[in-house]
């Protein structure tokens, strides 16, 4: 299927997408979906009419819409867990019936809601001043994220999230928070990932340390009720969910609590709404003006056809500092996989790497490379119409024109001519040209824009929802499994072994020379 794809890129190599616009002034409006006053202009790509034909063709072939009805009506489609995949069913705030193995699964989801709402407004209403989410991966990027992305609806208590297994994550936290009025959210699906059970277990000792009682001060989400019940926590302070929601995905639901308490309620259920209505556009729209399955084929395009290995995320927008790390888990955990569906090599790339920093900071830092480097770096800009500031209004127009110079900038480039012209009063003969050809920006370089309004609860549903949409329809393209990650495992095996041998009570004598290096000089200087 990328033959057609590769010969059409092909006959492009030369093509100037500025050229395009030359062409046709109003391409931006052919190439460029909407979803409810959000837009993704896709226009600075070389795609065109040919080239989305054959890309949306690839789509139907792959059954895109037939495997999403699959996936939102509860079909094993993670094959290699036996599992649904229903994080959508956290947002189906209708509660239209989703049935699982013949049950309908929507009381206990929106119970569990009800059940959060009511602990959020108790704590909100309490004296707590710190809720501390010790998680890690999709228990800890997502609601992270989005209690960052929220700041200006932010009026509970303050939140931490601590994530790392290095005790200065949790030490660096606890110094700002008072053992009397801070309590700690558990997050784990698994309820065994060894990073949040350890420092878990040390948020308990520094609240007894401390004088405390460690009543109250818990509560866990997890799909496994039982562990945390062992490790001491009520079944009252227990929100479960389950194996049907995939830890990346899992922010709509228990996992988001640190997040409903920093916003309240209502602006959670406002996310929920959100993501909802990109469900309902996702599964009603056509192929060609789906803003999800696009934003899927534009990024196949560059990274399978033309073969730009990398994307970066470039959110203009500084409160969306955490969606490029957010979207390394969902987008890298899901489709950075080597075989398809029936255990065979994948004979084409895997998903991207995706990295990005928000503007401008990145422009600061590796925009050099972006615009002049030898690689192409595809690039995805988000940016507001408005921010949250009216009095900081000049501010925001900076940020806009920056985002918008960028995407300019990487399409058309500085030829010689020009660049020879920057230079031409200070420098003259070999030294002008030399001097000239340091300026110079190949340009042609495609970026896509998602706009919208402003960053509300609401639209980062949206927004959150289209990348998991996407991630799906390219794992679907790809025929991956999206939804399991087995790629983490062999690490954490073999960090389990390697562990008694780091505090010296086993020997390293059957590991590899560099390990044994390493742990010598571990052991050389550990005190
Ligand atoms: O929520 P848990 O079970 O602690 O898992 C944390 C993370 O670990 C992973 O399993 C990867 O190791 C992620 O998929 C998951 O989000």
């Amino acid at each position: 299927m990328w033959d057609e794809l590769k010969r059409l890129a092909a006959a492009r190599e030369r093509r100037r997408i500025d050229g395009l616009f030359a062409e046709d002034a109003t391409r931006a409006q052919s190439f460029s979906v909407e979803q409810d006053g959000m837009v993704l202009d896709y226009s600075k790509t070389q795609l065109d009419a040919e080239v989305v034909a054959a890309l949306l063709k690839v789509a139907e072939d792959a059954k895109v819409g037939a495997r999403a009805e699959a996936m939102f009506a509860g079909d094993k489609i993670n094959e290699t867990e036996g599992r649904a995949v229903l994080h959508t069913a956290l947002r189906n705030l209708t509660g239209t019936p989703v049935l699982v193995d013949g049950d309908d699964v929507m009381p206990e989801v929106l119970g569990t809601l009800g059940r959060m709402e009511e602990l959020a407004r108790e704590i909100r209403a309490s004296d707590v001043t710190d809720v501390v989410n010790i998680g890690i991966g999709g228990s800890d990027l997502g609601p992270k994220m989005g209690t960052i992305a929220l700041a200006p609806f932010h009026d509970g208590p303050r939140c931490h999230f601590v994530s790392n297994v290095d005790g200065a994550d949790i030490a660096d936290t606890l110094k700002r928070c008072n053992p009397a009025t801070t309590i700690f959210i558990i997050a784990s699906k698994t309820f065994t990932t060894i990073e949040t059970m350890t420092n878990g277990k040390t948020a308990w000792d520094w609240l007894e340390a401390n004088g405390q009682t460690t009543d109250g001060k818990f509560i866990a989400l997890s799909s496994n009720r039982e562990k945390a019940g062992e490790w001491g926590i009520p079944e009252s302070r227990v929100f479960g969910f389950e194996d049907w929601v995939g830890g990346r995905y899992s922010m709509w639901g228990p996992i988001g609590l640190s997040m409903m308490i920093a916003v309240g309620p209502e602006d959670f259920r406002a996310f929920l709404k959100g993501g909802e209505s990109m469900d309902l556009h996702f599964r009603n729209t056509p192929l060609a003006d789906n803003m999800p399955v696009m934003l899927a084929l534009v990024g196949m395009w560059h990274n399978q056809v033309l073969g730009h290995g990398t994307r970066a995320v470039l959110p203009y927008d500084n409160r969306l500092a955490r969606l490029p790390a957010y979207l390394q888990q969902l987008e890298m955990e899901s489709n950075g996989k080597g075989v398809s569906m029936d255990g065979k090599d994948l004979a084409c790339n895997s998903g991207p790497v995706v990295w990005g920093e928000p503007g401008t900071n990145g422009q600061h830092a590796f925009y050099q490379l972006i615009h002049q480097g030898t690689r192409v770096v595809p690039c995805e800009f988000l940016v507001a119409a408005r921010g949250h500031e009216p009095e900081l209004r000049h501010h925001h127009e900076l940020l806009v024109a920056n985002c918008l110079a960028q995407s300019e900038a990487l399409m058309r480039g500085r030829d010689l001519e020009e660049a020879r012209g920057k230079v031409a009063g200070t420098f003259e003969g070999d030294e002008l040209e030399r001097q000239a050809r340091h300026r110079v920006f190949p340009g042609n370089r495609p970026s896509t824009t998602l706009i919208y309004p402003q960053l509300t609860p609401e639209m980062l549903g949206r927004i959150v929802a289209l990348y998991e949409h996407r991630v799906f329809v390219e794992g679907v393209i790809l025929d991956i499994n999206s939804y399991d990650q087995w790629g983490v495992e062999l690490g954490k095996e073999l960090a389990t072994a390697l562990g008694p041998m780091v505090s010296g009570q086993q020997s390293a004598e059957n590991k590899d020379g560099s390990t044994q290096a390493l742990l010598a000089f571990v052991h050389g200087n550990a005190s």
